[in-house]
């Protein structure tokens, strides 16, 4: 009978687990809990954007997951989204430690919602103007470096060669020049090593994508690995930034600041509160982080596409021909002209997002989202690969359509559908610079190249999703038009 009452016990305390586990609010939001004490996170596999989606279209637009402890809250429909973040401004902090290269609370990509954010925001937002972006004065720049880029690429002659190296040092190199006043990658063979490490495939990338929206794994022991690795990373970039800012502190002229750093130090005279050493350095690391995998991944993207595309290349490149003539340079100035190309830069954007899952949000207070009741302390992920692949707002979402973006005169649409920057009060700080990179080195490259993959290499269309999703390393030939 010793046996039976084990039995039984064993029986009962599974149940009640099972039950407590799956126990739920009336007002909460539907979706699966997975298995007590680890979630639905072994449903989590080489695409986590993909299990959320099918999540999504499963419990609706608006679904709870619980990982591990945790519940994790999916915005799967553009309405969910807008509700969420756009009307809405309880969601708009962070949750702590979410990705530990960002860690410590300063700078802007990971910091609590608030007036600190707000004015470290404004002031960002404002310097990178000033060096480029509203006034275009940054097109010679992006330019300079994606002319480099073309110079690299011819080197190659007819071999075959990796792109998304070359593409990611131009790309790395202008977000440095405005941060840093100069092409710091390739200067400081430190920094190369810093970017080599962001560029590595690696494995353990997927998991880490995962530790950055479920941030309380850190303690299990694989995760912890990884969160450790990425502290030394942080330590690391931290020791590049300090020495540069020591630099410019001995070289400045206050009359006339040179770049983002000289820029912060005036501001740091005029003693503001918030503007202080620390957030100088973890500025500076989030625009670079920021700034280079997002756009190169992308950039990647948009010649992997075109390779598998020739006929798509063909026209976009004719279109170049067309409005640039045969030796003009490509300017933003021109970008009206050149509807077939916006409509592939956006239909790389919609098919390919490159933060598919955005970057973490976390509810500062109990709060409503379409009638669901939303505790304090959720991390909201915005299902942006989801919202891209509804079949309400796009016919045949799976397939790469650029056309789709025009309308029957040919003009461009722009979409406020195709929400790669996300939307919101936490949107992309740098999506203006990312559209003018994203346009001039793509009119750059395919005005000068006619690209294909190396015959007899097999290519992968996935790609693999880090926190970014991006495209395995590919090898093309570039030929001389
Ligand atoms: C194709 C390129 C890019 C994509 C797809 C992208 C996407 C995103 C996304 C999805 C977010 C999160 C928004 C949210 O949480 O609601 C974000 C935030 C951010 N991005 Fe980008 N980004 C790109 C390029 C850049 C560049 C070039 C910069 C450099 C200046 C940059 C700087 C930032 C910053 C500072 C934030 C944090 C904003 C905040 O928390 O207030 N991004 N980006």
């Amino acid at each position: 009978s010793s046996i039976f009452d084990t039995i039984l016990l064993v029986f009962i305390v599974s149940y009640l687990t099972w039950h407590f586990w799956n126990q739920r609010s009336a007002w909460a939001p539907p979706g699966p809990r997975g298995l007590p004490f680890i979630g639905a996170i072994t449903s989590i596999r080489k695409h986590p954007e993909h299990a959320m989606m099918k999540w999504n279209q499963q419990y609706g637009p608006v679904c709870m997951v619980r990982f591990g402890f945790k519940d994790i809250l999916l915005l799967g429909s553009y309405e969910a989204a807008h509700e969420a973040l756009v009307k809405n401004m309880d969601l708009a902090d962070r949750p702590s430690n979410g990705i530990a290269v960002f860690k410590g609370g300063k700078g802007i990509l990971m910091t609590k919602f608030g007036s600190y954010h707000q004015e470290q925001r404004r002031f960002s937002l404002n310097k990178l103007r000033e060096y480029g972006m509203g006034r275009r004065a940054l097109e010679p720049t992006i330019l300079l470096y994606s002319n480099e880029l073309c110079e690299r690429i011819e080197k190659f002659g007819s071999k075959p060669f990796y792109i998304d190296m070359e593409i990611y040092k131009a790309i790395s190199s202008t977000i440095c020049h405005i941060v840093f006043g100069h092409n710091v990658i390739e200067e400081n063979e430190d920094f190369k090593e810093i970017i080599n490490t962001l560029n590595k495939k690696s494995k353990l990338n997927v998991l880490s994508g995962i530790l950055a929206f479920a941030p309380f794994l850190r303690f299990l022991p694989v995760f912890s690995t990884i969160h450790a690795k990425s502290v030394n990373f942080q330590q690391t970039l931290h020791a590049l930034v300090r020495q540069e800012i020591s630099e410019h502190e001995k070289t400045r002229d206050p009359k006339e600041p040179r770049d983002y750093i000289d820029s912060f130090l005036n501001e740091m005279d005029k003693a503001k509160s918030t503007m202080q050493d620390e957030q100088l350095v973890a500025m500076c690391r989030d625009l670079f982080m920021a700034g280079t995998d997002t756009t190169s991944s992308t950039t990647s993207w948009i010649i992997l596409f075109l390779c598998r595309y020739p006929e798509v290349q063909r026209k976009m490149q004719e279109e170049a021909d067309q409005v640039l003539g045969s030796n003009g340079e490509p300017k933003m100035a021109l970008a009206e002209k050149m509807p077939y190309t916006r409509a592939v830069i956006q239909e790389i954007n919609r098919i390919r997002p490159n933060v598919p899952l955005s970057v973490p949000h976390y509810s500062s207070k109990d709060t409503m989202v379409m009638g669901y009741k939303i505790p304090k302390d959720t991390i909201v992920l915005t299902n942006i690969w989801g919202i891209h692949h509804d079949e309400k707002l796009w016919k045949n979402p799976y397939d790469f359509n650029p056309e789709r973006h025009l309308d029957s005169n040919g003009k461009f649409i722009k979409s406020s559908k195709v929400i790669q920057f996300n939307i919101g009060l936490r949107s992309c700080l740098g999506q203006q610079l990312a559209n003018m990179e994203l346009f001039l080195v793509t009119v750059s490259i395919f005005r000068q190249f006619s690209f294909s993959f190396n015959p007899g290499d097999k290519i992968d269309m996935e790609g693999e999703s880090v926190i970014a999703l991006r495209p395995y390393s590919y090898r093309v030939i570039a030929e001389k038009r």
